[in-house]
């Protein structure tokens, strides 16, 4: 006998196949349909039944509730089950049956010794007229909300009234640019290309008229599967969970909630409005596959995973032919993830199709005259019977080139793609754009990218310094400037040097790329979320889109080597309004790329202003930074020689040869090595000591008395008394990073040049 689960989920199709299949809970095809919601996992008493008031009941009339599953585990979507909780008043038993065990349930309805209060309402409720339709379009506001008077700049947008009380219970006050100018246009069916600035809330500005659409629709029955209605692309795993958890909260907001202690009605509660859901790679494909089989309104998707699944599902195929409503978000760098075959193949589903394969009205072939000509009467908009379908298009990104955007323009009369013509795979971003489908002729471009790429609230800084001199740079500034910083470097090697090396000098630092299981990367990036001096060290799979509250400091490692890859990392700070400071380590070698980087935002390079440094603390850090990477060398080469045996010994295992007895000679039995193993440990052992030692020195600037706060050239006792003493670092103040790059000078050599550069 086992005790009934609460899962995650309303299990009404999963009930029907539990009686049908027997007991296997996670038996692949198995039809789900969800609710979401939030709950706390609380209640885990043993369920007291009474055998006396036992009744057999069927699954779905038991009192399911919803519970929420954290993002954090990577499984914020409806993508398995996490944990089950029991159901108070439930036995589960089984019977033979001919087809295998069945699970049975039994359910009290004496709730004893919880006592119904007057107002409640009967325990054992019937579940809602599952057809829900008819009541749900018309769902009555609970208590009407007063946009104009709490939101007035959103009122004129005309959102429904549940997102504009989602809004308000998020605190956003007002929509930022992109939203007030994306909204409204979004709403009136058209497509639209917006390009707006890192951290300016792009995901809203489409994800509202998604959502404003969709709730505008009747609530889909529990009943029908409910049909895919809008796709989201997003170049990496971590920027889709996001998406999707953005789109969840701002739904979760205006869902009933569970806590608000009316047991009953959550037993009732109808279907969700509106499911969003992720499917990304790196997790479980057969229960994405799931989520996908029991429907969802809005996917959010990377385009490998997406087209892995597509590709042998026919359903879903067709239901992408029949989106209302497709986003690429961060359309520029899917290019560079090498998903551009299945991002094609994805939105090749998304073409219109005519009898003649032609678009109506439109002639390809025409020359660019015409094309012109036809530009003038870009006013015409689409009418319901150009339109192969309703889809609507929202292109999103930080960075589209000027050039691709004045193609979009003229594109509009060639929209569209004749499948008669030989479709080469594209391979720019300018190439697959132009091959979208918009179905307004001209789709709406709005650019709001600041001049020169840089957010007004973003300082930058350089440090010019020699490559082998970095990680001591970048440990003096996490010294100097604690907070949350994200380091990007350009390569995973790069991550695997530096990270042991932050850790053995006590900064808490985590790796994020490529190579790592996306549950680790997940969790690192959690932990960096909640840690606020911590550090992430980062490839350029985190450059763009990851909104982490609060990040203090970017720091470009390595010089990146594109303007846009710039733009996007830096965008990782001064999200919001917030402010933010980016720093360029830039070695000798990398002067020419800055130059570069620079020229191709129309930017000066001497604009970006050097850091101030405290040159004696600097040289104390060099001893310290030297120590951790003796240590760090000595480890690096005993994990790697274990690392090669292993790997040896696995392959011939493999091979089933036989190694030959060299291979075994210098083997940890051995006494030489181990002799030699001993005297290893023992160095490192000393060594680290010694770096304990030096890390627990206060680091003392020069001109300060170590005995005496109110002796030496720089007394201390202002700044201890002031409350800005750094105490990392004893005599310089605790200031923020941009406030020490206005007090910086320019190279001479700099200031020559341009001297003589204006003569
Ligand atoms: N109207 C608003 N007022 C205040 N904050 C907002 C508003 N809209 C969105 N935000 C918040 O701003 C932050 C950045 O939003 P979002 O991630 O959508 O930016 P983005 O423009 O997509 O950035 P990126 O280009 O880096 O992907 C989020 O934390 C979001 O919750």
């Amino acid at each position: 006998m086992a005790k009934a689960t609460r899962v995650a989920t309303y299990c009404w199709d999963f009930a029907f196949e539990v009686e049908k299949k027997g007991t296997n809970l996670d038996e692949p095809g198995t039809n789900w349909s969800t609710h979401r919601g939030t709950s706390s996992f609380s209640s885990r008493k043993k369920a007291k039944v009474d055998g006396a008031n036992k009744r057999t009941v069927r699954l779905d009339e038991l009192p399911w509730k919803t519970v929420s599953r954290p993002l954090e585990t990577g499984l914020g979507g409806d993508d398995g089950i996490l944990e089950l909780e029991e159901v108070e008043g439930v036995e589960v038993y089984y019977e033979e049956t001919e087809t295998g065990k069945v699970a049975k349930f039994k359910y009290t309805d004496d709730p004893s010794p919880k006592k119904p209060s007057n107002n409640e309402e009967p325990e054992n409720q019937e579940s809602p007229d599952e057809d829900s339709d008819e009541s749900a379009d018309s769902e009555p506001e609970k208590e009407p909300f007063d946009s104009e008077t709490l939101l007035p700049e959103w009122h004129p947008l005309g959102l429904h009234p549940r997102l504009t009380r989602s809004i308000h219970a998020r605190n956003f006050s007002k929509p930022t640019e992109i939203q007030k100018e994306a909204i409204p246009l979004a709403l009136q069916g058209r497509d639209v290309v917006g390009v707006a600035q890192t951290g300016s809330g792009k995901t809203l500005a489409y994800g509202l008229p998604i959502l404003h659409t969709l709730l505008n629709q009747k609530r889909p029955s529990s009943k029908r599967r409910r049909p895919l209605r809008a796709l989201i692309l997003a170049p990496t795993r971590e920027l889709a969970l996001q998406v999707s958890q953005h789109l969840t909260d701002t739904l979760r907001a205006i869902e009933p909630q569970e806590d608000e202690g009316d047991e009953k009605k959550q037993a009732v509660k109808p279907p969700p409005h509106v499911s969003v859901a992720a499917i990304v790679g790196g997790m479980s494909a057969q229960k994405q596959k799931r989520v996908l089989d029991r429907g969802v309104d809005v996917l959010i998707a990377t385009p490998g995973r997406l087209w892995d699944i597509v590709s042998t599902d026919d359903n879903l195929a067709n239901e992408i032919r029949n989106l209302r409503f497709l986003v690429l978000d961060e359309a520029d760098r899917m290019i560079e993830t090498g998903h551009f075959a299945e991002l094609d193949n994805i939105l090749r589903l998304t073409l219109r199709e005519s009898s003649e394969d032609e678009i109506p009205g439109i002639d390809n072939e025409k020359s660019e005259d015409e094309d012109t000509n036809m530009d003038d009467k870009a006013d015409d908009k689409p009418s319901s019977a150009q339109k192969g379908t309703d889809l609507q298009t929202f292109v999103f990104s930080a960075t589209l080139s000027k050039d691709l955007q004045r193609n979009l323009k003229r594109r509009k009369r060639s929209s569209g793609f004749s499948k008669k013509k030989k479709r080469e795979p594209s391979s720019t971003l300018d190439d697959l754009l132009l091959r979208l489908d918009f179905r307004d002729p001209e789709p709406e471009v709005i650019d709001l990218s600041p001049k020169g790429g840089v957010v007004s609230t973003l300082q930058e800084g350089r440090v010019n310094c020699l490559t082998a001199d970095k990680d001591v740079y970048l440990f003096y500034f996490l010294l100097r400037h604690p907070g949350r910083t994200l380091v990007f470097l350009s390569s995973i090697d790069g991550i695997r040097r530096l990270n042991p090396l932050l850790e053995l000098l006590n900064v808490k630092a985590f790796p994020l790329h490529s190579q790592m299981e996306q549950r680790q990367r997940l969790k690192n990036l959690d932990r960096f979320k909640s840690i606020p001096n911590s550090v992430l060290l980062a490839t350029d799979v985190a450059a763009r889109g990851l909104d982490i509250p609060s990040v203090d400091h970017v720091i470009h490692f390595q010089i990146p080597r594109t303007a846009d890859t710039y733009i996007h990392r830096n965008g990782r700070t001064a999200r919001a309004s917030r402010e933010g400071f980016s720093m360029l380590m830039c070695a000798p070698d990398e002067r020419r790329i800055v130059k570069a980087l620079m020229n191709s935002l129309g930017r000066d390079e001497a604009e970006i202003p050097e850091l101030d440094l405290e040159l004696s603390l600097l040289d104390r850090l060099k001893e310290r930074v030297k120590l951790a990477k003796e240590i760090e060398g000595m480890q690096h080469r005993v994990k790697k020689g274990k690392f090669e045996k292993n790997w040896v010994k696995e392959a011939a295992d493999a091979l089933e040869v036989d190694l030959d007895s060299d291979f075994f000679s210098d083997e940890e039995d051995s006494a030489s090595t181990k002799q030699q193993q001993k005297a290893h440990n023992a160095k490192l052992a000393s060594l680290k000591a010694e770096l304990k030692q030096m890390l627990a020195q206060p680091l003392v600037a020069r001109g300060i008395s170590a005995k005496y706060i109110t002796a030496g050239s720089r007394p201390v006792v202002d700044d201890l008394l002031a409350g800005t003493i750094n105490p990392a670092m004893i005599g310089v103040k605790q200031v923020q990073a941009r406030e020490e790059v206005r007090v910086a000078k320019k190279p001479k050599k700099q200031q020559k040049k341009k001297g003589s550069a204006s003569n």
